[in-house]
């Protein structure tokens, strides 16, 4: 079942919803969730191993535009409030669940937003594994078939090649430099060919495994492993890690270190790091009642850049769900700029192409409105035999272009190597 919210008043049929536990002597022998996924509509939400795994539709809403995060809480409310839910479990993740991934722009593009409810779920925490069918579907928890890699893969330019992508980030810093707007997040595309449709699980498992602290992601053709979690609502606390500044890593541990104190005392990336969690703390703050914002970053090492990053964390005030709380923090200046409606107006103007879900809300909620949204990240989209990978760079005053360019293509290397190696 379907729908696209605000369209017709169709009848809705309501789920009937089963979580059980899987007794601890079968848990263990339950492998990684990764391994569980069927070629055919994977959804995925996993890091260090924990997570959920889910397939089949039993039910989704797909939305455009400005009212696409309301259109889409409206639609979940509706649905939580028609289901019947039996839940042996009871933890975040468990009973009714639903999955989404949202477009970065209000503008209608290409792409637009989408939940879906899956037949099956499979959630880990901890030594705790649960399975929750939706309606008389029966779930497996053998390991499928392993994916074939890619076949005769080959990548191409996407929207802009290297030297046209430096001349917008040097207008963008003229801009800056002129005093239209302090930062912006610029973006660019690759597409990859493949010589057959790509089974989405031949990127996911190489992700989850080569990027355990990050949460690996698969919905509706949106595929990554990010590392900045936008928000997360957990039995009233609310979290977000920021992120923004980033170094390179060389592959020698030593360098590497040092590398990280150049980071944390980096003036460009300290004030690109600022803009960032300003930005995530103004918005929360009206939905929280008491909060802890960091006032130095630590430096967040992962295998092919070091990141400045900040947790921030709240107790939330009302009943606002993940998904609520997720559309008032986008697009946070680790993705857009500031000021944000400057930023995303020169986005559109100069970037030259459409990001789709590329930086924005992907993950997932649950029926008492906890749940997880990361951002977009280190991500790409499957469109049959063709991938297009997603790279982007906070701009600020004193930024490089020809640095830019050479960090947009570390941020590439997590889904590029995914998809080959
Ligand atoms: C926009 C991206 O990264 C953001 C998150 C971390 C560090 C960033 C930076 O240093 O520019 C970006 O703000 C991306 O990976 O596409």
């Amino acid at each position: 079942m379907t729908q696209t919210a605000g369209g017709t008043s169709e009848v809705r049929t309501p789920l009937d919803v089963r979580t059980v536990l899987v007794p601890a002597s079968d848990a263990a022998a339950v492998g990684a969730l990764v391994d569980l996924l069927p070629a055919e509509a994977p959804l995925s939400w996993l890091r260090r191993g924990e997570g959920l795994v889910g397939w089949g539709v039993a039910a989704s809403v797909r939305t455009t535009g400005p009212t696409r995060f309301s259109d889409a809480a409206k639609w979940w409310s509706e649905t939580t409030a028609l289901a019947t839910v039996t839940d042996e479990v009871e933890e975040p993740g468990s009973g009714l669940v639903c999955f989404g991934a949202f477009t970065f722009s209000d503008e209608p593009g290409s792409a637009d937003s989408v939940l879906i409810v899956p037949e099956v779920i499979v959630g880990r925490r901890g030594d705790l594994v649960w399975v929750t069918t939706v309606g008389d579907a029966t779930a497996s928890l053998t390991a499928t078939t392993a994916p074939a890699p890619p076949a005769d893969l080959t990548f191409a330019d996407g929207a802009l090649n290297g030297p046209q992508w430096m001349t917008v980030v040097a207008h963008a810093v003229s801009r800056i430099e002129a005093g239209d707007l302090e930062k912006i997040v610029l973006a660019r595309d690759l597409i990859a060919e493949a010589s057959a449709p790509i089974d989405p699980r031949w990127p996911l498992r190489r992700l989850a495994a080569s990027y355990p602290t990050c949460w690996t992601f698969h919905v509706d053709g949106l595929f990554g492993a990010t590392p900045e979690m936008l928000v997360r609502r957990e039995r009233g606390l609310v979290t977000s890690r920021v992120l923004a500044g980033t170094i390179r890593r060389t592959g020698d541990d030593e360098r590497d270190l040092a590398l990280a104190a150049m980071l944390a005392h980096s003036s460009k990336d300290l004030e690109e790091h600022e803009y960032a969690v300003r930005s995530v703390a103004e918005a929360l703050e009206p939905y929280c009642s008491s909060m802890n914002v960091p006032e130095t970053p630590f430096v967040l090492h992962l295998p092919n850049v070091l990141h400045l990053a900040t947790d921030v964390a709240g107790v939330a005030r009302d009943g606002e769900s993940s998904l609520e709380l997720a559309a008032a923090l986008h697009p946070s200046a680790a993705v857009g700029g500031t000021p944000t409606p400057v930023a995303r107006a020169l986005i559109s103007e100069i970037e030259g192409m459409d990001r789709g879900r590329y930086a924005a809300p992907v993950g997932w909620m649950d029926a008492t409105g906890d749940g997880e949204w990361g951002i977009a990240l280190r991500s790409g989209v499957i469109d049959g035999a063709t991938v297009r990978l997603f790279a982007g760079c906070g701009i600020v005053g004193g930024s490089d272009p020809q640095a830019e360019l050479a960090e947009s293509q570390a941020k590439f290397v997590p889904v590029r190597d995914a998809l080959t190696s």
